[in-house]
């Protein structure tokens, strides 16, 4: 239930849910503030704090933080540049009974932690000049930001900023569930870590999820490399890519690895088997459990053949790159299969499918995955996984440094492999994805492809 992620408008139904039940906008105000409070105060070690409250309710959350953090002897300032427009925000405010700078001060302090508490999921248009500038100084006047529910000016159900030019945050707390916002790029980006308060909101059916740690098992006791699983790597022109895609794949899970060359590749590992066949005559082996395509296909008529070959093996199969270029609807195409496309390949995915291509990210991968019957795997710095049957499960953010050269191919390896383990799309995506960016955790910083593939084994060896 906490991996729930809510529009607005789902947002305020589960709300009216609990105040249906009993709870009052107060008391959820209270549990809010008061959880949020918590984190504020363990950041400020003592130290001074300035709360910036709107006029909604999340100027309410910010007065109940104020109350929380003064209760615990911390200096603590309100700036309110309007009054509060709801009663439990007005109640919040009486209670808090400590400094309130109203209007725009002039003269700001500059202090340890400030809170954003401006605006929250209510906010319905870019912000007026000067409430922007307050909460540009007040946030350039303190050394760590948080952001209460979401940064301000920030939409909360597309993620995109509605001002240019807003503080990036070093904590954002949500608050009773994740929002659009805190998983979609542009906004997640300027959020620093994510916390979640938990106010006691239901489940709500058939909403979106957020990514999260599978459990793995080692394979079974009498498991034998076909048993865990065959994966059949059709490579292409450019044999780099795929070579690449393997080296992640060995390390994923499956037990044997068999690559069925295109262009002759050079250096080889000693545990690689490398087929010179037809894709088609070598997919007739009734062991292959998993298929992928993609990484150094190329887009000439010899991939075009292949990739044909490959649909016709009928065998499940992940499609990554040139691959995804050269796609067209076709019986065969789709079901069974996983499509990892980027933004780039999720526009040619969308034209071969007569897609319209717009509406969120998140959007426009349900209705790639509804239309193809594939599961999709957008991937990007906001990668998200779309079913056919409409489920959507957002990724945490995982390490920039993935973006490096290479990193696709990785991470098509890392989900072929899964697929030849699990044999079933959906699973195999979220393990993958999830195992990428455990994989480049582990991978530390400035990483290659390749080093972030040797950190395959020992993420997964995490998972179990
Ligand atoms: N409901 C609950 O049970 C709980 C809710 N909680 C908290 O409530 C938050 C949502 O509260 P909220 O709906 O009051 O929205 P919020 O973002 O505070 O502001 C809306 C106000 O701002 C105004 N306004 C909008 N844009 C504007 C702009 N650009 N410039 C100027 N004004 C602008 C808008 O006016 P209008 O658009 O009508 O002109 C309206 O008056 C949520 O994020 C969470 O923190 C928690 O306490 C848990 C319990
Ligand atoms: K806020």
């Amino acid at each position: 239930m906490l991996s729930q992620v809510l529009t607005v408008a789902q947002m305020r139904a589960a709300e009216q849910d609990l105040i249906a039940a009993g709870t009052s906008v107060e008391a959820l105000m209270e549990k809010a503030g008061h959880g949020a409070g918590a984190y504020v105060h363990r950041i400020s070690a003592g130290r001074s704090v300035a709360v910036l409250c709107g006029p909604g309710n999340n100027g309410g959350d910010g007065y109940v933080i104020a109350r929380h953090l003064a209760d615990r002897g911390v200096a603590v300032q309100v700036f309110a540049p309007l009054p509060p427009g709801t009663a439990a925000a007005a109640a919040a405010r009486a209670a808090f009974g400590g400094t309130i700078h109203e209007g725009i001060p002039g003269d700001l302090p500059h202090g340890e932690v400030f809170v954003d508490c401006l605006f929250g999921s209510g906010l319905t248009r870019a912000l007026p000049d000067d409430l922007h500038a307050l909460l540009v100084r007040l946030a350039a006047r303190h050394h760590r930001r948080v952001a209460v529910d979401l940064p301000s000016g920030v939409e909360s159900d597309s993620g995109l900023p509605l001002n240019s030019a807003l503080p990036t945050y070093d904590l954002t707390i949500s608050l009773g569930a994740w929002k659009h916002a805190h998983f979609a790029m542009p906004a997640a980006a300027m959020m620093g870590a994510l916390r979640l308060i938990d106010i006691g909101c239901g489940a709500v059916p058939g909403v979106p999820h957020v990514l999260a740690r599978p459990y793995l098992r080692a394979p079974a006791a009498d498991a034998h490399k076909y048993r865990r699983g065959l994966l059949a790597i059709v490579g292409g022109a450019m044999p780099g890519a795929a070579l690449l895609a393997a080296r992640a794949a060995a390390h994923a899970g499956a037990g044997y690895l068999r690559l069925i060359a295109g262009a002759e590749p050079d250096g080889i590992p000693a545990d690689l088997v490398v087929v010179r066949a037809d894709p088609g005559e070598a997919l007739e082996d009734g062991r292959v459990a998993a298929v992928l395509i993609g990484p150094g296909l190329g887009r000439d008529e010899a991939a075009r053949v292949r990739f044909a070959s490959v649909v016709r093996c009928g065998l499940p199969t992940v499609v990554d790159a040139d691959a995804l270029m050269i796609l067209h609807p076709a019986p065969g195409v789709g079901p069974g299969m996983i499509f990892t496309p980027h933004e780039g390949e999720l526009a040619a995915l969308e034209r071969a499918y007569g897609l319209p291509g717009i509406g969120h990210k998140r959007e426009r991968a349900v209705a790639l995955a509804a239309a193809s019957g594939a599961v999709i795997v957008a991937k990007g710095a906001d990668s998200l996984i779309a079913g056919p049957d409409g489920r959507l499960l957002l990724a945490p953010r995982a390490s920039s440094w993935l973006s490096v050269a290479g990193s696709g191919d990785v991470l098509a390896g890392i989900i072929a492999s899964r697929l030849a383990v699990t044999r079933d799309p959906w699973t195999a995506a979220a393990e993958g994805l999830w195992l990428h960016g455990e994989a480049a955790a582990r991978a530390g910083a400035a990483f290659s492809a390749t080093g972030l593939a040797d950190c395959v084994a020992p993420a997964l060896g995490s998972l179990l």
